[in-house]
């Protein structure tokens, strides 16, 4: 393994693998798979369902796929009842010493395993390693979740989705104030790293399993030249990850999907007092003093916050980019939040005037008008404030599902996003301080 160690790894943000032809295609569609070039020499570890891992997980299903890593359903096959895992695989090339995925490692030393809020934490539950056609794997172990939390007004399909989703933000917004309690913050907090949690699992038989979960799809894969014989560097097939949105709960009666969520991927995670030089979270939820002055703390991670408070609730970003571009982002925070103080609006921001022109009126008074050019179409529809981004915005499919914000919610919930999208970092709440605001329990 030493030599692997030679180079750190990339952040997944920053990582970029070479498309390197292995001569293999898949028979079908690639989407929601992984990449089956990413099955070489440095690359995923090929495997199959019914495979046994270290001797004690039955590859069941999988559970999902990341930039360097497969996740996989797995039963632990050394207890008498059955115990589902959910085991994350990285890539060889990934399964160095000081890679991302350990920093998790960090949180347990700190004790947070047992802390209030351990059951909002994905943390480790065991680690192995795996020697295969395609190098040394770190494989490690972790609690069985379900979907990404943006699913779970279509899952739940509650009547009241709204209470449900206050009530899941006041979950994350909890679990960031006892993250920072610790003196750590996420460094990656967004929805799409925060999973609903799943119950009843343990006891049930594989069959249960897998007439609940759905029979793993698969995508067969073959040589382009048709010839010669299988490279031990790839498995035969592909599998599709589990829809959770299809889950047959009729057979066992059970309810899989909870209202509870849980965080994962502390890939980015930080100490306060000693603060990355780059922030690993993508664009849209970059706090400005990232973006004009390479400010990092527990304040981006507040403003991160915000940013996922606001896409929990209504299904949709509220800085919505089309493409990763910082001055479209600034632009967007502009229309929405006003002015930037100085010096970033005269000086810092050095595109500014590109966006935004300042005018005097008849009394003399500055004020600034936009400046619509490429993003004419795009910025008309531009909200001018939090509550009418609030009120305009509508991300979850079906309305009818109780997910729609009122007047009197966008009025509560806009007075909690003010006081976190403070553009001073030091001006900005603490997570601890929100806990109390009367928009969680409306
Ligand atoms: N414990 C878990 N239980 C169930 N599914 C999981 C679990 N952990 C991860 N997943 C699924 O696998 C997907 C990829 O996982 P993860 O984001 O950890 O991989 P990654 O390689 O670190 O990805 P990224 O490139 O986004 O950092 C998740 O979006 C989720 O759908």
């Amino acid at each position: 393994m030493a030599e692997l160690a030679s180079s750190p790894i990339l952040s997944p943000q920053e990582s970029f693998r070479e498309f390197r032809d292995n001569g293999l295609r898949l028979d079908g569609s690639p989407t929601g798979l992984e990449n089956v070039h990413d099955y070489e020499p440095g690359g995923h570890h090929p495997l199959h369902l019914g495979d046994v891992l270290n001797g004690r997980y039955k590859v069941l299903h999988k559970l999902g796929n990341g930039g360097y890593a497969n996740i996989w359903l797995c039963r632990d096959v050394q207890r008498e009842v059955a115990h589902y895992f959910a085991v994350k695989i990285l890539m060889a090339d990934a399964s160095i010493d000081d890679c991302h995925e350990l920093r998790v490692y960090r949180l347990l030393r700190l004790g947070l395993a047992r802390c209030d809020a351990a059951e909002h934490l994905c943390l480790p539950i065991g680690r192995f390693d795996i020697q295969g056609p395609n190098g040394q794997h770190f494989a490690l172990v972790f609690p069985v979740l379900g979907p990404r939390v943006s699913m779970l007004p279509r899952i739940l399909n509650l009547e009241d989705s709204a209470r449900t989703l206050r009530s899941v933000c006041f979950q994350v917004t909890k679990t960031i104030a006892t993250l920072h309690s610790y003196g750590t913050c996420h460094g990656d907090l967004r929805p799409a790293n925060i999973l609903v949690q799943v119950r009843g699992l343990t006891g049930l038989l594989e069959e249960e399993i897998e007439r609940a979960l759905g029979v793993p799809e698969t995508v067969n894969i073959t040589r382009v030249s048709g010839k010669g014989s299988w490279p031990s560097t790839a498995p035969h097939y592909l599998v599709k990850p589990i829809e959770w949105g299809s889950v047959n709960t009729r057979d066992t009666g059970i309810n899989f999907l909870t209202d509870r969520v849980c965080l994962v991927d502390f890939g980015e995670s930080f100490d306060v007092r000693d603060v990355p030089e780059d922030l690993g979270v993508p664009e849209e939820y970059r706090a400005p003093e990232y973006i004009l002055d390479k400010r990092v703390g527990a304040e981006t991670d507040i403003w991160a916050l915000g940013c996922t408070l606001f896409e929990i609730r209504t299904g949709k970003r509220l800085f919505d980019l089309v493409d990763d571009d910082p001055d479209d982002h600034l632009e967007r925070m502009v229309d929405i939040l006003g002015k930037f103080p100085e010096p970033w609006w005269s000086k810092t921001w050095e595109a500014r005037r590109r966006y935004f022109r300042e005018e005097r009126d008849r009394d003399r008074r500055l004020s600034y008008q936009p400046i619509r050019n490429n993003m004419a179409a795009t910025a008309k529809s531009s909200p001018r404030s939090i509550e009418e981004a609030l009120l305009t915005a509508s991300g979850y499919e079906q309305e009818s599902i109780g997910t729609a914000v009122s007047p009197a919610e966008a009025r509560t919930f806009g007075d909690l996003l003010r006081r976190i999208f403070k553009y001073a970092p030091e001006q900005r709440v603490a997570a601890e301080d929100l806990l109390d605001h009367g928009w969680f329990t409306m």
